[in-house]
C-alpha cells in the first residue's frame, strides 16, 4: 500500500491515520551501538501482533541521543520493514525553529511508505496559541507529508486548547493530533464533544498510554503508545473493541491497559519498556543513552508482571467458546 496516497485520498469519510501505531524504542546493543538487526525484528513483531503502523524517531526512541547517522539508519529500517508490510510509518521529525523543521521535514520526500511526520508543538520558547498555529500553518505549508501535531504541554510547556487544535485541523496537510496532555481534561471533553468534521481527516490519536481506554471512549480514533511493544496484540483489540461498539470487551481490555501502563511509567520512558524487552529477549540491551539512566530491577520486574497478567487474561467470549 502506497501510504502518502492513503493520507492524500479524499478523507470524506474520516481521518486516515488510525488505529495502533507503535513508537519504537531504538535498541541498542551491549556496546553501545545502534542494534539495526534488532529495531527490524521488533518492527515486524508488533505488526505481526496487530500494530496498524509504526513510528521512528518518537521520544521513545530517544532521537535526541541519537546521532544523524543513526537516525537515518533508523528511518532507513522502518522503511523497509512498512514497505515489505504495507504499514503506514510515522516519523518524528521537527524543532522548536520553524524554518529548521521546514528543513528537516523536505528530508522526508519521496518515501512513500512515510505517512506522516510526528512534529511536536514548539517546546521551551512558549509562544502564544496563534504563534502556534502560525507555527505549523507554515511547516503544512512547506512539507511533503502530512504532520501529526504532538500535543504534550507537561514535556513543551506550551498549552494549545481546544479551538486551535480545530484551527489546526482545517488547515491542509495535517493528519491529526497525538493528544497528551496527562489526562482527560476539559480541553480533550471540548474537542471530542464537537469533533473536527470528518472531512477534514483529522485524527485524534491519544499519546498518554494510561488515557488511551476512556479517550477512545469518548471517540479518539487510534494511539501511539509506547507500552503497546507489550501487549500489542491487546492494545490492537483495545482499540478495535471501541471502534466495533463492543463496550463489555472495551471495558474489560481498558483495565488490563491502564495496569499495564502504570507500571512502564514508573520510570522515564523508554527506560521501563527497553528493561521489558531485554528481559523478553527481544533487544540485545536494556540500555538507554544519558541522561536517562536505565530502569530499576523493581519497576521492570512489575511492569513484566504486569505484560504477563495482561497477556494471559482472558481472550473475546468469541475466542473462548471455540
Ligand atoms: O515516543 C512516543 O511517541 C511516545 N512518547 C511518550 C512519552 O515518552 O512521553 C509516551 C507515549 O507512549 C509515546
Amino acid at each position: 500500500m502506497d501510504a502518502t496516497a492513503a493520507l492524500a485520498a479524499p478523507a470524506a469519510s474520516g481521518p486516515a491515520l488510525s488505529g495502533l501505531h507503535v513508537p519504537l524504542v531504538t535498541p541498542f546493543t551491549a556496546q553501545g551501538d545502534l542494534a539495526a538487526d534488532a529495531l527490524e525484528g521488533l518492527a515486524h513483531q508488533v505488526l505481526d501482533d496487530g500494530a496498524d503502523g509504526l513510528v521512528a524517531l518518537g521520544t521513545t526512541g530517544e532521537p535526541g541521543a541519537l546521532e544523524d547517522e543513526e537516525r537515518r539508519a533508523v528511518v532507513d529500517v522502518c522503511v523497509q520493514v512498512c514497505r515489505e508490510r504495507g504499514a503506514s510509518l510515522v516519523v518524528g521529525a521537527g524543532s522548536s525553529s520553524t524554518r529548521a523543521s521546514v528543513r528537516e521535514l523536505a528530508a522526508l520526500g519521496g518515501r512513500p511508505e512515510i505517512a506522516a511526520a510526528l512534529v511536536t508543538v514548539p517546546s521551551f520558547v512558549r509562544p502564544s496559541e496563534a504563534g502556534v498555529l502560525a507555527h505549523f500553518g507554515a511547516l503544512a505549508a512547506h512539507s511533503p507529508v502530512p504532520l501529526v501535531v504532538y500535543n504534550i504541554p507537561y514535556r513543551t510547556g506550551q498549552r494549545i486548547g481546544a479551538d486551535t487544535l480545530r484551527e489546526l485541523a482545517a488547515l491542509p496537510n495535517i493528519a491529526g493530533v497525538k493528544h497528551a496532555v496527562g489526562g482527560i481534561d476539559a480541553d480533550t471533553v471540548n474537542l471530542l464533544a464537537d469533533p473536527p468534521p470528518a472531512s477534514h481527516g483529522f485524527a485524534v490519536l491519544g499519546g498518554d498510554d494510561a488515557y488511551l481506554p476512556p479517550l477512545l471512549a469518548l471517540g479518539g480514533q487510534g494511539g501511539i503508545l509506547a507500552s503497546a511493544h507489550l501487549c500489542t496484540a491487546r492494545w490492537a483489540e483495545l482499540v478495535a473493541a471501541w471502534r466495533d461498539g463492543d463496550v463489555a470487551r472495551a471495558r474489560e481490555l481498558g483495565r488490563g491497559a491502564v495496569r499495564l501502563a502504570s507500571a512502564v511509567f514508573t520510570e522515564p520512558n523508554p527506560t521501563v519498556v527497553k528493561g521489558v524487552l531485554h528481559a523478553q529477549g527481544r533487544i540485545p540491551s536494556p540500555d538507554v543513552r544519558l541522561p536517562l539512566l536505565s530502569a530499576s530491577a523493581a519497576a521492570v520486574d512489575a511492569a513484566l508482571y504486569r505484560a504477563t497478567e495482561w497477556a494471559e487474561a482472558s481472550p473475546p467470549a468469541a475466542l473462548a467458546a471455540v
